[in-house]
């Protein structure tokens, strides 16, 4: 299996390769040459098995001979030992014809866990096998960081730089990453918005001499590995609501594209997935997108789902460059304008493909906190804000197909929304009882690149 990048220049990988690269040399990003497809029969034969094995059903076509098949499920048995549902990402129904699909039974409580634990169990053995070590720089605007930091603290070899917005992040998720006390964990809070921490990033990788100095890796949705490991769940969530005989939606709450993307890769790989709705919250460009054609960013609004305060959604590309038919010269012009000018036009061809795969909407805040208040005297559930745009997008899809909302995060990651809009403050789980007493650790750095870049040499460990 090779992977080819977004923008045509780069050289084509394999998938360890590609993991271990992050953002392809010309800037583009990791994509499948060809996307394996599973038949109905594989498909259905998912049914009622352990999450992990459905796992490595669905993942090992994309892998290779990167990792040997014995080693890959072992790997994928680490990955998810420490979650804490039998089920790994169980399905809650909420009304009918409409479930939940819970993915914050990980370690940090949001849906990033379920790729960056797998992540962090690959990467180890590659370095295990390499014995290099290399320098992570992540992106976050709030769980990203912390599931990274989760997933590479402590570990020989790596250190791992997590850049978030300066007061854009909730109090949890900013104590998730400025508490853990290892030597190789640097949480760096920059002025800016997430926009600025992804773009400070991919200039970092831009750098040629940087990033081969540092031995940079990204384990942001940029890097392919992440997308696959999120493929996972829509087979595993379809499955056990009738598929492959039997279609169903779905509805993810959107930021950086990285999740619905992973849709459309299961759909492309045989699932009857009917609609895959974006959902947006007041950081709407996505959905903006859809209903005129054009790409046009307006700056970050700060909202009460702020992980998905995002107008540059980087995985957008991967879209656009199988909307175009793989026409990489069209992506890299796009990107071009996105960068020079704050946007462009999708071209025709493109937009109409991108109508056919994805349906969109967006929920204000009012909405949103609407939607949090409403599921709780419904069903009972308590929803975190991110869910709630979800849930408030997916609701006139609901009909005679199943239609699954993405439960991105644990509503304890966002308490203060939660509690204004029910009341209730929900409590973290008794093993992070303590994360408010733990000392911070965290640097306040500018919106400079070379500052950045100074930092990140002089601090990481031989
Ligand atoms: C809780 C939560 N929900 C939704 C999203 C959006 O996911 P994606 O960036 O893959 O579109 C994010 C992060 O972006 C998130 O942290
Ligand atoms: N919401 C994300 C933003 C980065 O997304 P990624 O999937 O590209 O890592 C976050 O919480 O950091």
């Amino acid at each position: 299996m090779r992977y080819i990048s977004t923008r045509g220049q780069a050289p084509a990988l394999d998938f360890e390769r590609a993991m271990m690269t992050g953002l392809a040399s010309d800037g583009g990003l990791y994509v499948p040459e060809v996307v394996p497809v599973m038949a109905p029969a594989e498909i259905a034969a998912l049914a009622g098995l352990p999450f992990e094995e459905a796992a490595f059903r669905v993942m090992r076509p994309f892998v290779g001979d990167s990792f040997a098949p014995e080693e890959f499920r072992r790997l994928i048995g680490a990955a998810y030992a420490g979650f804490g549902h039998a089920a790994r990402v169980p399905l809650v129904q909420l009304g009918p014809n409409h479930f939940l699909l819970e993915l914050f039974h990980g370690p940090t409580l949001a849906f990033k866990d379920v790729a960056m634990q797998l992540i962090g169990q690959l990467f180890q053995a590659s370095l295990a096998r390499s014995g290099g070590r290399i320098t992570i720089v992540g992106a976050t605007s709030g769980d990203t960081g912390s599931a990274a930091i989760e997933a590479f603290r402590g570990l020989k070899g790596v250190d791992v730089f997590i850049l978030y917005p300066h007061g854009r992040v909730s109090e949890v998720q900013r104590r998730q990453m400025t508490t853990p006390s290892e030597a190789n964990v640097h949480a760096l809070a920059m002025d800016g918005d997430f926009d600025d921490c992804q773009a400070a990033l991919k200039a970092m990788f831009a750098d040629r001499g940087f990033a081969e100095g540092v031995a940079l890796a990204g384990v942001n949705s940029i890097n392919w590995a992440r997308v696959l490991a999120q493929v996972v769940y829509y087979f595993t969530a379809a499955v056990s609501l009738g598929a492959p005989h039997r279609a169903v939606s779905f509805t993810v709450p959107t930021g950086n594209f990285g999740d619905i993307y992973a849709g459309l890769i299961a759909r492309r790989m045989g699932l009857p997935i009917d609609r895959l709705v974006i959902a947006t919250n007041r950081n709407d460009i996505l959905h903006r997108t859809l209903l005129t054609g054009e790409h046009r960013k307006e700056g970050v609004t700060p909202s009460i789902s702020p992980s998905m305060d995002i107008q540059v959604s980087s995985n957008f590309e991967r879209a656009l460059f199988d909307a175009y038919g793989r026409d990489a010269h069209a992506v890299t012009q796009d990107m071009a304008s996105l960068r020079a000018e704050g946007g462009f036009t999708v071209g025709q061809g493109a937009i109409e493909q991108l109508r056919e795969w994805f349906a969109s909407g967006r929920a204000s805040e009012e909405e949103t906190a609407a939607a949090i208040a409403r599921t709780l005297a419904t069903t009972g559930e308590l929803v975190c804000p991110h869910t709630a745009v979800g849930i408030h997008v997916a609701e006139p899809h609901l009909g005679e197909v199943p239609m699954v909302t993405l439960a991105t995060a644990h509503p304890a990651k966002f308490p203060d929304a939660v509690e204004a809009a029910t009341g209730i403050r929900p409590p973290l789980p008794p093993r992070m009882a303590d994360l408010y007493d733990r000392p911070e650790r965290v640097t306040r750095v500018p919106n400079d690149l070379d500052a950045l870049q100074t930092l990140i040499r002089e601090r990481i460990r031989p």
